[in-house]
């Protein structure tokens, strides 16, 4: 393929996730989540923002289905509401949570766009926390059931399922940084959390395997970074070693080698009590997956601190341009966690499942919204995933963050990663010149100026 080119049937698509754009948190028999508690808590989210309302989806589905049949996608990732589905998040399902994403397959379905769902973005029904939450095991059995039901009721209309989006954000982020849903400082509840969150991946799997003729395939996200030492001193690299340790193979290591990694075993187990990781548990965990979804967005850059209590470590800018989230536009990173996945991990096909950048992006007077910064950062890391394909690894569909500017997460409203932007008081979806361009990339199958 000419540099910038991608493989003919290559899968071009764009991602959401439910409770960042639905809205409607109270409409269709939805029971309370995590984030529904969260957000509603002083304190949590810039500005107090909730997703009450979002981008309002739930009742502009129709018309946003449309738009990504306009832009020429050719599958659209989204997630569904748990609490829509069960608002207990166990026991009696509830019709009016499934009639909705039915309503969206439909019009998925009319539109040639294939449906990407992912069953779980961080949407947790509270009724669950209230039992315990994800430290508590029997929760990955309500998710394996959660999913089973899912199976049964959409499984010959979904051609790809994920089962988790980012167990390590939802582990550290939820459970020991606390700056998401539900908020805990608990190491020892993290690392229970990961490994309920891996255990539920295992017992959807085998679900899914067990529930026979399945058209579909299934995978995992999860959030892979390369991270560099500040300096070659042996300080810095050690440091590097044990962040690579927690944000990839700790997760990586059990879904592809059956094995939590035992450099971050050791580290970790002299400071917090571990969860038992039973034989049976990784054999469930590491079954086969068709496929690993990877979102990309950055690399780290770390230097040794000795004062830093739980990696000794100390996280620094690199020196490359940063997205309003202070993220540095790092292309090669790309290139380089997805060569690593198939030369060490797995030679399952990968799905880059997000990549995607937010700046401060505004209305012109002309209408426009002009976002070059974005689009400059799209098609370096597109020119770098065309490289990475001709180079033999197996990337089969990309899904940019996001169709749609939404709630984001902690930072509430005031990040826009959409290539639609959202004007909330009207709810008018807006073409950013970035959506313009990614339908131009789209129907050259290749990377366009
Ligand atoms: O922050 C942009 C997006 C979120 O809106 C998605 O829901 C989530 O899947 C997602 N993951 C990442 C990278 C990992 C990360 C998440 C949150 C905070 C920092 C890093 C970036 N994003």
């Amino acid at each position: 393929m000419a540099e910038g080119g991608f493989p003919p049937g290559f899968l071009w698509g764009a991602a959401t996730a439910a409770y960042q754009i639905e809205g409607a948190v109270d409409e269709g028999g939805r029971g309370e989540s995590i984030w529904d508690r969260f957000s509603h808590t002083p304190g949590k989210t810039r500005d107090g923002d909730t997703g009450d309302v979002a981008c309002d989806h739930y009742h502009r589905y129709r018309d946003d289905v449309r738009i990504m049949r306009e832009l020429g996608l050719a599958a659209y990732r989204f997630s569904v509401a748990w609490p829509r589905i069960f608002p207990e998040g166990r026991g009696r399902p509830n019709p009016d949570g499934v009639a909705f994403y039915e309503r969206l397959l439909d019009e998925l379905e009319k539109a040639g766009i294939q449906p990407v769902v992912t069953l779980y973005h961080w949407d947790l029904p509270q009724a669950l926390q209230d039992r315990g939450g994800w430290p508590h095991r029997d929760t990955a059995y309500r998710f394996a059931d959660y999913a089973a039901w899912m199976f049964e009721r959409l499984g010959d209309r979904v051609p790809y399922w994920i089962t988790h989006n980012e167990p390590f954000v939802v582990s550290i982020l939820g459970h020991v940084t606390g700056e998401h849903a539900p908020g805990l400082n608990d190491p020892a509840a993290g690392f229970r959390t990961a490994h309920h969150l891996l255990l539920s991946h295992g017992l959807a799997v085998q679900a899914f395997r067990e529930g026979g003729r399945r058209k579909g395939r299934i995978g995992i996200t999860l959030n892979l970074s390369p991270v560099h030492p500040a300096s070659g001193s042996p300080e810095d690299e050690a440091a590097a070693r044990r962040v690579d340790g927690l944000i990839n193979r700790w997760f990586l290591d059990p879904l592809f080698r059956g094995a939590y990694p035992e450099d971050m075993v050791e580290h970790f187990g002299r400071l917090i009590p571990l969860p038992e990781a039973s034989e049976d548990d990784m054999r469930l965990i590491s079954q086969d997956v068709d496929f690993l979804g990877v979102n990309y967005y950055s690399r780290q850059v770390v230097r040794h601190d000795p004062g830093e209590l739980f990696l000794q470590m100390r996280q620094i800018d690199g020196p490359g341009p940063k997205t309003e989230m202070g993220w540095e536009v790092y292309p090669a990173g790309l290139g380089e966690i997805l060569r690593r996945l198939h030369e060490a991990y797995t030679k399952a096909p990968l799905f880059v499942t997000e990549n995607g950048a937010a700046y401060p992006d505004t209305v012109s007077p002309d209408g426009a919204v002009h976002d070059p910064d974005r689009i400059a950062y799209l098609r370096d890391h597109l020119l770098e995933l065309s490289r990475v394909i001709a180079g033999g690894v197996p990337v089969q569909g990309y899904f940019l963050w996001s169709l749609m500017d939404n709630f984001e997460w902690a930072h509430g409203y005031s990040k826009r990663f959409g290539i639609l932007y959202v004007d909330y008081p009207t709810q008018r979806r807006i073409w950013k010149d970035s959506a313009y361009w990614y339908r131009r990339v789209i129907e050259a199958n290749a990377v366009v100026e």
